[in-house]
């Protein structure tokens, strides 16, 4: 079959119907204009004069010439808004500060004052200064996670509330505090720097990057990111005034401090995304700004921090009364060291106003009207059964059909990016070549020497270049370096470049040169069952606020089309919004988390949509079941060691449990293999021929391979790379890898290639050991652990079975016996349950689940199959298996608690 047989088979065809350009927020529109749906030629990616194929394709009914149609005002169509400079009732009365806002300076003048939130500045800070809370709604791309930040701190805004604030301070003799005095003015270290949180690394780091260029410093001076692993802002706390963090940082800063006393403003920025450490984050920043409260007016803590408090049932009371407690606490300490109110600002282009406005009373909203650049919306005219084919035809479509432009796909997960991208290479090796074709090998090397050392990329499906070409994969295991692929710009020699992607490049991201987004409607979600404790990844339909932010990565540096692959009509049935995290996952690590931070019950706490009570009993069944807390339910000193590792609490019991067994090393090791996924690589995982290297693959992986299981084969693993391949850090002198290489390793692209070994998983996992051995060796005073990270037991395994038999001793199976094996114990075939074992079926001991040993893992198939095992995962798919299957006695179980 030819490529064009493939591609422009008639019964798969995607005709398009498309929206005005949308300068309203999808979310919001009331009306919705019935479209009549009939065919005509020349759509916004259709080439004038293009072939009939391509026509039959797309369609652009209401813009035949393929014109963009003119911007629409807010006004127009938004719903009806406060306008930026609106002032909310409770504000009446209250005395106004003054700032000064000085014109703006460096490189990006021009790009910056054309952004729609520049004519906007002078009022939001100024609503800013004044309010405790602003929430800000303002389209994709019109400049709100670059900008507003930015206008703060060129702004007079936290120096002047500083000043206000040392000046109101108490001098000593009226507090109780040691640390209050009064000489010079010791109170303005506080609120002097802007924390900017988002829920994904990827767009921290990138965000942090523009906002220093476009404020003219280096990254890591004025401006710094700050994400799990990866910190550039200056330690002391003195330069950096802008910090870019995942909201999980800024979290684990307020465990530390719970009055984020060194922040002036935060940022919760992408609020709509309702992830687990967002919501969290949204309490805990009420709360320290609670505490921080001057207002006499609305000086009632237990309002603002338990607005719930009503509804509370009857035995949560006395718990309410302890927080009211401990918030006074707080807020007398902010009193004290003259620490200024604490400014929040909430911002996303698809916000729920009214919830939060529920949540936060009296908070100002500023609804900022306009696009920089019009995105046409594109819907198919039927369903695609097959998105993978449905977005494979559109991007060769595009490629075929139009002269520029770089492409976006969004896919729910990793495998179907690996398999588009596999497909792309195969399709774009048929294309006619590119007029450019000759520098492709070369280019192709090139892009493989940038992502520095990640061996394994071309021959993975990963970044190539095909026929003029780029294709990129971006998605949350890449390491950091190689997510970075995607936002540099195409290198010399590329027409074009696809971008293959999970939601991970939904929000707050800008990818230089993307004008088409094709958007698959779908994403792969955790869910979580309170009932069987198991957490699942389920693939399901994207909302429409986030196909809202998917169109959005359009239309940023010039005009673009999103390209949906499911009708209008079921775009229209699309839920409003995601269902929060919260409700959907495992609440372990967060009710740690909200332990350290000296909740007392986080039942009482405000969460803006409380989970299921059950959820937190659960929770604390396990914290109390692990040693974390007490039977008061107060943390102990081991689960405050717990709550110090940026851990799931599981494994941070097992790194814990490590020190008594002497084997912290090995256990460092495992903990950071498997927080890399995918170390393996498996060539033909989809079924696609892989011209015998799966069998090749296997066999390299087989050297490997403990008779244990897989936490031993990981650790051989990361060994005998150590061993036997050289890599060294970006940055690091040539003339080191020479020496090194003389001295008979291999580099650490070869290395991985030859044992299918994927380099990226490796040297993340690498890089997330060598941050746990620093914060697990600091000592306990700079809130480390103080442990001895070089203790190790060598060729002494049975101590590291035992200790990982006592870590995981939640994570316990037995093997069922099958019906042979049961012969005399008078027991029908089927057994009482009606469930039939078979060779290597387990039960779990918690939950009782009868589950099998997942394909990939070492221990699959293994015959006898061992009695007892420990596993690190549960997954449901078609069946429920156990991952990370380790053998061990069951009398270590004990011995390793
Ligand atoms: N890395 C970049 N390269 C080029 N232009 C950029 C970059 N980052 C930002 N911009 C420009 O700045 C504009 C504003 O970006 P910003 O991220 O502040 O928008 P936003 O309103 O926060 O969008 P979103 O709601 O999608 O997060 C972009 O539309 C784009 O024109």
């Amino acid at each position: 079959m030819t490529m064009d047989d493939t591609i422009y088979d008639a019964s798969l065809d995607i005709g398009i119907a498309v929206k005005q350009t949308t300068p309203e927020l999808s979310t919001t529109k009331s009306k919705k204009k019935k479209r009549k749906r009939k065919r005509s030629s020349g759509s916004g990616i259709d080439k004038p004069g293009g072939d009939d194929e391509a026509k039959a394709l797309f369609h652009d009914e209401d813009h035949p010439g393929g014109e963009i149609p003119r911007k629409k005002s807010w006004e127009e169509h938004g719903p009806k808004s406060a306008s930026p400079s609106s002032q909310h009732p409770e504000d009446v009365g209250k005395q106004h500060v003054t700032i000064s806002m000085p014109p703006l300076a460096g490189m990006f003048v021009k790009e910056r004052s054309n952004l729609p939130v520049y004519r906007h500045r002078k009022e939001l800070c100024h609503l800013i200064a004044n309010n405790d809370v602003v929430l800000v709604v303002a389209e994709t791309g019109s400049g709100k996670s670059t900008q507003i930040p930015a206008y703060i701190s060129e702004s007079s805004l936290l120096k002047k509330a500083a000043t206000l604030s040392a000046k109101s301070t108490p001098t000593p003799s009226s507090t109780t505090t040691k640390t209050t005095t009064k000489s010079k003015t010791p109170h303005q270290k506080y609120g002097l720097t802007i924390s900017v949180t988002q829920p994904r690394r990827v767009a921290a780091i990138t965000l942090a990057k523009r906002v220093s260029d476009e404020l003219g410093c280096l990254p890591g001076t004025l401006v710094g990111h700050r994400v799990r692993f990866d910190d550039t802002t200056d330690l002391r706390g003195t330069i950096t005034k802008i910090i870019y963090a995942t909201d999980g940082m800024l979290l684990r800063e307020a465990m530390v401090d719970p009055l984020l006393r060194r922040y002036g403003v935060v940022v919760l920025d992408e609020a709509h995304e309702r992830s687990l450490q967002t919501d969290v984050l949204f309490g805990v920043v009420k709360r320290a700004m609670c505490a921080r409260r001057r207002d006499e007016k609305n000086d009632d803590g237990c309002r603002w921090v338990n607005g719930e408090m009503d509804g509370v049932a009857m035995d949560t009371a006395p718990s309410l009364e302890k927080d009211v407690e401990i918030i006074n606490k707080m807020r007398q300490e902010a009193v004290n060291l003259g620490i200024p109110p604490l400014r929040v600002v909430v911002m996303s282009a698809t916000l729920d106003v009214e919830t939060f406005q529920r949540f936060f009373p009296g908070s100002a909203t500023v609804k900022i009207p306009g696009r920089q650049f019009p995105v046409q919306e594109v819907y198919t005219e039927e369903v695609q059964e097959d998105y993978l084919d449905a977005a494979l035809k559109t991007a060769i479509q595009i490629h075929k059909y139009t002269d520029d432009g770089d492409v976006l796909i969004f896919l729910p997960g990793q495998d179907e990016i690996e398999d588009l991208a596999s497909l792309l290479k195969t399709h774009l090796e048929e294309l006619e070549p590119d007029n450019t074709p000759s520098t492709q090998q070369g280019v192709t090397k090139d892009i493989v020497q940038n992502i520095k050392g990640i061996g394994t990329s071309v021959h993975s499906g990963n970044t190539m270049i095909v026929n003029g070409v780029l294709i990129c994969v971006l998605y949350a295991a890449l390491p950091p370096d190689a997510q970075m692929v995607a936002f540099r710009p195409k290198p010399e020699g590329c027409s074009r470049k696809i971008i293959l992607s999970t939601n991970i490049a939904e929000t707050s991201v800008t990818l230089d040169g993307i004008k088409y987004v094709v958007d698959c409607g779908k994403h792969k979600s955790r869910e979580y069952s309170s009932s069987t404790g198991m957490e699942s990844l389920k693939l399901s339909n994207i909302s429409k606020a986030q196909a809202a932010q998917r169109m959005g990565r359009a239309g940023r540096v010039s005009e673009g089309i999103c390209l949906r692959l499911y009708p209008e009509i079921a775009f229209d049935s699309l839920e409003e919004t995601t269902i929060p995290e919260i409700l959907r996952v495992n609440l372990a690590h967060v009710v740690l988390q909200l332990k350290a931070m000296g909740i007392h019950d986080p039942r009482c706490f405000s969460f803006l949509t409380p989970p299921d009570p059950d959820n937190i009993v659960k929770s604390f069944e396990l914290l109390s079941a692990l040693g974390a807390v007490d039977e008061s339910l107060e943390l102990t000193a081991y689960g405050k060691e717990m709550s110090k590792l940026p851990l799931d609490p599981v494994f941070a019991h097992l790194l814990l449990q490590s020190e008594k067994f002497e084997c912290v090393s090995e256990m460092l090791t495992v903990v950071g293999m498997l927080s890399a996924e995918n170390i393996f690589f498996r060539p033909g995982r989809s079924g696609e021929d892989s011209g015998g290297l799966a069998s090749v693959g296997a066999a390299a992986h087989r050297r490997f391979a403990s008779h244990e299981g897989d936490l031993p084969s990981l650790l051989n693993v990361y060994n005998a790379w150590k061993k036997e391949a050289i890599y060294l850090q970006p940055g690091k002198s040539k003339k080191l890898e020479k020496k090194k290489l003389s001295s008979g390793k291999m580099l650490h692209g070869d290395w991985c290639k030859q044992n299918f070994i994927s380099g990226r998983a490796l040297v993340r996992a690498h890089d997330v050991r060598s941050q746990l051995s620093e914060l697990a060796s600091r000592s306990v005073e700079r809130n480390g652990l103080g442990m001895n990270v070089d203790s190790s037991c060598a060729a002494e395994m049975t101590t590291f079975f035992k200790c990982i038999s006592g870590g995981l001793s939640l994570q316990v199976a037995s093997r069922v016996p099958t019906p042979e094996q049961q012969q005399g114990s008078r027991l029908s075939k089927a057994g009482k349950s009606g469930f039939i074992p078979s060779r290597g079926q387990y039960k779990t001991r918690l939950g009782g689940n009868f589950v099998s040993v997942h394909p990939t893992s070492f221990m699959f198939g293994r015959n006898p199959p061992p009695k007892c095992v420990v596993y690190t995962e549960l997954l449901q798919t078609s069946k429920l298996y156990i991952r990370g299957v380790t053998q061990i006695r069951e009398e270590w179980i004990d011995e390793g608690r």
